[in-house]
């Protein structure tokens, strides 16, 4: 366990908060760099745990990393060292985070082998990599798993495009095949594909570099491949999961926070899910503008039964929030089922917040109510231990608008997912320390 929060709850917040670049586009990005021997600025990277471990193991495979200023490095990926990405050291340096397991594409197209431990991230159920495989193998790469050493490895002598069914609409699977589909020999096409913002930012980046990617925001992509990828600039979108954070916070604290340059037009059915518990968000250009509020009360079905809500590939609401609506629930007036149908293992947090007080029923894995308790009993701090990257924001959130001191352990979780937490709440008033 590492590094522990002390918080002092019950405080309104106040002012302005600009989100982050995003952490899962960051880590698409960064393995594409391994696609062209050419130089890659990319910038509004965030500093936190997994991206920067991610950096690490590009300098460690060899990758030139240049950091130009505060989230803005140039890599250039002209000679990589097989040793590293075959040793023991990296067996380690792969596991820690799940991103990782998307260098495996680019390494494929580029060099014809790849090698990967099993994947770190969240321990939040299983996580099947199955539709990556199934991809390359099905562009002609050979798989084989060493289940002595959880490690994989693929090799092809050339890879030829052709249509590819995916079993599910998974993010990174996705990325991994449209980023191996990009160099190979002819045209690949892949249904069911994940279509989220952070994927279309990448396919858009690839065509940058000379790649051929048709049907970008669809569930249907075409990818001409082309020999050779050349150099380019990027821009990481802002987190639209930190974004969601801000306005549980703005709402569970009662504070006035205005979050600053959001691009709206990619937040697809976040601020509206947040809506229907009743929080009033503003699109102000491109900020969100969320005013102090009392309570807020959630709305029903149009039948007048409990709203639920549910993750669902994109364009659906991202797996990654469920957690914050759930938080947020417990002080709102009225009743809400959630349902996270993706991860089986996500909602155990809830323990740690009926701890604190709330109401809240966990039905089974996947479903947990929650009996809103309109801001009358606040919760009550606790020490708790953060589980994951998102129920630790929530126990974070729910630790800053609890009455008294809250301790949270294993801080490690949020750290890597969110930038300089603590400085950035210090600044809108939050009392809360690293210890
Ligand atoms: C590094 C990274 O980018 N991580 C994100 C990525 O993880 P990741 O790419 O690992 O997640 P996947 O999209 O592969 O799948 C997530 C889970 O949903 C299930 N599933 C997925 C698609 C589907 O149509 N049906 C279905 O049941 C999968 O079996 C899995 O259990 O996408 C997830 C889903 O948005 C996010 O929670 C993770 O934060
Ligand atoms: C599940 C997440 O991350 P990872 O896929 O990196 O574990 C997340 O970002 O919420």
């Amino acid at each position: 366990m590492s590094g522990t929060f002390q918080i002092r709850g019950g405080k309104r917040l106040h002012g302005e908060i600009t989100p982050q670049g995003a952490k899962n586009e960051a880590l698409q990005i960064l393995c594409a760099v391994l696609l062209t021997d050419e130089e890659v600025r990319i910038k509004n990277i965030p500093d936190i745990h997994d991206v920067n471990r991610l950096i690490e193991i590009l300098g460690d495979f060899g990758v030139k990393v240049t950091k130009n200023g505060q989230g803005d490095f140039t890599f250039k990926a002209d000679q990589v060292n097989f040793d590293y990405i075959k040793s023991n050291e990296f067996k380690k340096d792969g596991a820690k985070l799940r991103g990782s397991i998307m260098l495996m594409g680019p390494m494929l197209a580029r060099y014809g082998e790849a090698y990967m431990p099993t994947p770190g991230g969240d321990k939040i159920g299983r996580r099947r990599l199955d539709t990556h495989f199934q991809g390359l193998v099905e562009l002609g790469a050979e798989f084989n798993y060493d289940e002595d050493e959880y490690f994989y490895s693929l090799k092809a002598k050339e890879l030829r495009g052709k249509f590819i069914l995916l079993e599910e609409a998974s993010v990174t699977g996705t990325a991994n095949i449209v980023m191996a589909a990009a160099l190979a020999k002819g045209k690949t096409r892949i249904y069911n594909a994940a279509c989220e913002p952070y994927l279309q930012q990448l396919c858009k980046m690839l065509n940058r570099m000379g790649a051929n990617i048709s049907g970008i925001g669809s569930n249907l992509l075409t990818i001409e491949g082309v020999d050779y990828l050349r150099g380019t600039e990027h821009t990481m979108l802002p987190d639209m999961v930190e974004i969601g954070s801000w306005i549980g916070l703005a709402a569970m604290t009662k504070s006035e926070i205005t979050i600053k340059n959001v691009n709206w037009n990619q937040l697809g059915v976040i601020p509206n899910t947040f809506r229907k518990l009743g929080i009033e968000l503003e699109q102000s250009n491109d900020d969100i503008f969320i005013p102090a509020q009392e309570n807020y009360k959630i709305q029903k079905f149009i039948d007048g039964s409990i709203l639920t809500i549910s993750d669902a590939p994109w364009p659906g609401f991202t797996p990654d929030l469920l957690s914050i609506i759930l938080v947020v629930a417990t002080q709102a007036k009225g009743s809400l089922l959630v349902h996270q149908k993706m991860f089986e293992s996500r909602l155990f947090f809830v323990d740690k917040l009926i701890d604190m007080g709330a109401q809240i029923i966990l039905c089974d894995p996947h479903r947990a109510t929650v009996i809103g308790m309109n801001q009358e009993t606040p919760l009550r701090g606790t020490t708790m231990v953060s589980p994951d990257i998102r129920a630790g924001n929530a126990l974070l959130i729910a630790a800053l608008s609890a009455e008294g001191k809250s301790i949270i352990h294993n801080i490690e979780q949020i750290d890597r997912g969110y930038e300089n937490i603590d400085g950035r709440l210090k600044a809108i008033g939050a009392d809360i320390e690293r210890i």
